[in-house]
């Protein structure tokens, strides 16, 4: 599947107006407070702009209505606020309990004034609900250890909701801030389960293209699990099972988080699932490193510094080769060299002649085929267990989130769970009546609930 981005990028003039990183700061090790200190919230940065081909552009938003359940199984009175988790682009998470069960969830909301009324940033209304629906949509169909999971979605006239699994570890943001730097082990650790959840993703023809700490969340045992499916983008082939993600040939506009995104994204070049494996190298560097590889208030800055470093971005010298190697195989800027991990995930089933000419191809620098879970810095991955899922049951992650309380939400950031849960004023007397999130309810089947509860 190849996506394009038809943002009009090519009127961009690049002028490096951000601080370029003397080299000497960044091969030094960076201490923790050092780094914790610089940290800032990526979603902060200018996001791309929103401009949708111009055949995607329609009025009337078809999606959803065949596969939602006609039912509002649950309704806002259902649930109790505990209290604000984050804030989103749309509305806040808050942390609520069901009044009759006492089950806690983080409830999304999304104000649907916010998504419909027209605003400069983002044009396109129907881009936006599009969107919300390919969220719920596609987190309804998914089921794996490392992506958060959906129970139930409904609206009212002013907000629509997502009812998710409350990951109560708190985001891989917090916790980088907290420590600065994450040491190779852990790093790996984190990289093995946000690739069977890409993988995961992929087989199933979805492309994530929203990596970043702040949507990395851990459970309680110290699991990573990725939420946000916002800007997730699932392909129409249902029956597709091969390589679904490379198979369609739609186009689609994106946004995306500059400083995670592939080089063809921010370039307006068509673009693959390969572009999760780029933005796993940046996420993992930033983990390494205490910032991702290119930082700069906006996307021309990063484009400009991805396009001046031919060789790929400096990786600093303390890291071992093992990780230099593995950095630099995702985050080559030519999407045909970067490592095609879908396809070498494991062993090639190649033939002895065939993996010899490929070998050959390697040397001239064109693409790396050597299996990815049997890098070295997996070493001590037991991928079986990981990527059925027994390892998240039984077994806990590198960092064990501190929890006395699950509902103290401790490891969310005071910026958030200060927040009020009631909406206030402004928000509230924005009431909404329209067709275009009809079919947007939507309860989990009795036995998913049943295998999570
Ligand atoms: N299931 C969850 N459990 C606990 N906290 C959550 C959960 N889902 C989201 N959050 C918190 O709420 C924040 C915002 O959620 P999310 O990223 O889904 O909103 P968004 O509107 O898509 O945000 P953005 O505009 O930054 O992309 C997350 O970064 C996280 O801190």
């Amino acid at each position: 599947m190849v996506f394009t981005l038809d943002e009009e990028l090519d009127e961009l003039t690049i002028t490096d107006s951000d601080n370029e990183e003397a080299p000497q700061q960044l091969l030094q090790p960076p201490g923790a407070d050092h780094v914790a200190r610089r940290r800032r919230r990526s979603s902060k940065l200018e996001k791309l702009p929103v401009i949708a081909p111009p055949h995607s552009r329609r009025l009337s938003v078809s999606v959803g209505e065949g596969q939602a359940s006609s039912l509002d199984p649950k309704v806002l009175s259902d649930f109790k606020p505990v209290r604000a988790l984050g804030q989103g682009a749309y509305g806040k998470v808050i942390l609520v309990k069901d009044d009759s069960t006492s089950k806690l969830y983080a409830m999304k909301q999304l104000q649907k004034a916010e998504i419909i009324i027209e605003n400069e940033d983002t044009p396109d209304v129907s881009k936006r609900v599009e969107r919300i629906f390919a969220e719920r949509t596609i987190l309804s169909q998914l089921d794996h250890p490392n992506v958060v999971k959906l129970f139930y979605t409904f609206h009212d006239n002013s907000k629509l909701y997502l009812l998710l699994q409350y990951i109560p570890g708190g985001e891989l943001f917090y916790h980088l801030k907290e420590r600065g730097t994450l040491d190779e082990d852990t790093a790996a650790f984190y990289a093995a389960e946000i690739s069977c959840a890409l993988k995961f993703l992929h087989q199933k023809g979805i492309v994530y293209r929203d990596l970043k700490p702040e949507n990395c969340l851990l459970d309680a045992r110290g699991h990573l699990v990725l939420t946000d499916f916002g800007l997730s983008k699932k392909s129409v082939d249902e029956n597709s099972s091969s390589s679904p993600a490379e198979d369609v040939s739609e186009l689609h506009s994106i946004i995306g988080t500059p400083e995670y995104c592939a080089p063809e994204i921010l370039q307006g070049l068509p673009y693959t699932r390969n572009c999760d494996w780029y933005s796993l190298g940046c996420l993992v560097y930033d983990m390494l490193v205490g910032k991702p590889p290119y930082t700069g208030a906006n996307h021309k800055v990063i484009l400009n510094k991805i396009q001046k470093e031919k060789a790929g971005p400096r990786i600093p010298y303390y890291l071992s080769e093992g990780m230099k190697d593995w950095l630099g195989a995702l985050l080559k800027k030519d999407r045909n060299k970067r490592w095609d991990v879908d396809r070498y995930w494991a062993a090639p089933l190649t033939t002895k002649k065939e993996s010899g000419s490929r070998k050959k191809k390697r040397r001239a620098g064109q693409e790396r085929v050597s299996p990815y879970t049997t890098h070295f810095v997996f070493r001590k991955i037991n991928w079986t267990m990981m990527q059925d899922g027994a390892l998240q049951r039984g077994e806990q992650g590198p960092i064990m989130p501190v929890i006395t309380d699950l509902e103290l939400a401790e490891n969310f950031d005071e910026e958030f769970t200060s927040l009020a849960c009631e909406d206030d004023d402004r928000e509230t007397t924005a009431t909404f009546k329209s067709d275009v999130f009809k079919g947007f309810s939507y309860k989990a089947s009795g036995s998913y609930l049943e295998k999570y509860f």
